[in-house]
């Protein structure tokens, strides 16, 4: 890196962890460039969910480093997290708020001045339909609900990187809809985004730069139009991952 080059948006070097003798994350290396879509993709277990844990603050690695636009994730934990939106998976919550009361609370305990906090957190709640529920406390919210109020917590205080675990599982189209848009706008107006999902034409659609990884390792990682190489992400991610296939007499009870 030169002098004069900006900082990664996010920088995982070394990054792993394991559990017992198993590795699940093995000597990850990741840049995210600033500005940029980042779409990580693997099979179930792939080690997503910690790699994205152990780059937020959530997860402590058991070696390697991260960094958030150039300040350790891990040494300087208060200066990254305000720079960083989280949408973890499984997200824990103040279950027996209310969406607002959740978002109030939040920005205030970030150190928001009340009215913005009050304006953003109108704005967003109607964006994301969650207005319609507005006396029912997040312990009554469905999954999709669940996601978009969490979605909302990592938007509050307009962050520079959104790091965002299967942001649109279990959300409906049209509220998809809008969480795509939302995500396209942000990055438009300069901000970065790192998102997983299982949902390739989701992320061909919205990513400019992708990582497929596997058993905790990175199989590949770039542009999206190089890691594609001319064919489609699923293809691609099939072809590096490696699909098993049904044989012929598998499964051969289920004919009737
Ligand atoms: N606390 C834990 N203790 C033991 N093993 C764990 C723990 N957390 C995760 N693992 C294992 O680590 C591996 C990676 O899990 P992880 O949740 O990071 O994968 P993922 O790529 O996010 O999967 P999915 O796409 O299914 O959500 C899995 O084999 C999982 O069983």
């Amino acid at each position: 890196m030169t002098v004069q080059d900006p900082p990664a948006a996010l920088r995982l070097t070394g990054l792993s962890k394991a559990y017992g003798a198993t590795p699940v994350v093995d000597r990850v290396d990741l840049v995210v460039p600033p500005g940029s879509f980042f779409g990580l993709v693997g099979p179930n277990g792939a080690g997503k969910t910690t790699t994205l844990s152990m780059a937020v603050g959530l997860l402590r690695p058991d070696a390697g480093r991260a960094e958030v636009f150039g300040v350790d994730v891990w040494a300087d934990p208060a200066r990254a997290k305000a720079l960083l939106g989280v949408l973890p998976d499984g997200l824990a919550m103040p279950e027996r708020l209310t969406g607002r009361e959740l978002l109030t609370y939040l920005g205030l305990l970030r150190g928001m001045p009340p009215q913005d906090v009050a304006r953003r957190a109108g704005e967003l709640l109607e964006l994301l339909e969650l207005d319609r529920a507005e006396g029912t406390p997040v312990l009554g919210y469905s999954t999709g609900m669940r996601k978009k109020i969490g979605l909302a917590t990592a938007l509050l205080h307009a962050p520079r990187l959104l790091v965002l675990d299967e942001p649109l599982e279990a959300v409906d189209p049209v509220s998809a809809a809008t969480v795509k848009g939302i995500l396209q706008r942000f990055v438009a107006a300069g901000g970065s985004v790192v998102l997983s999902s299982h949902v390739m034409p989701v992320v061909e659609q919205l990513c400019d730069t992708v990582a497929v990884v596997a058993a905790g390792r990175v199989l590949a990682a770039g542009p999206l139009a190089q890691v594609c190489a001319g064919r489609s992400l699923e293809e691609r991610f099939v072809a590096l991952v490696g699909g098993r296939g049904i044989g012929e007499g598998e499964l051969a009870w289920l004919s009737s």
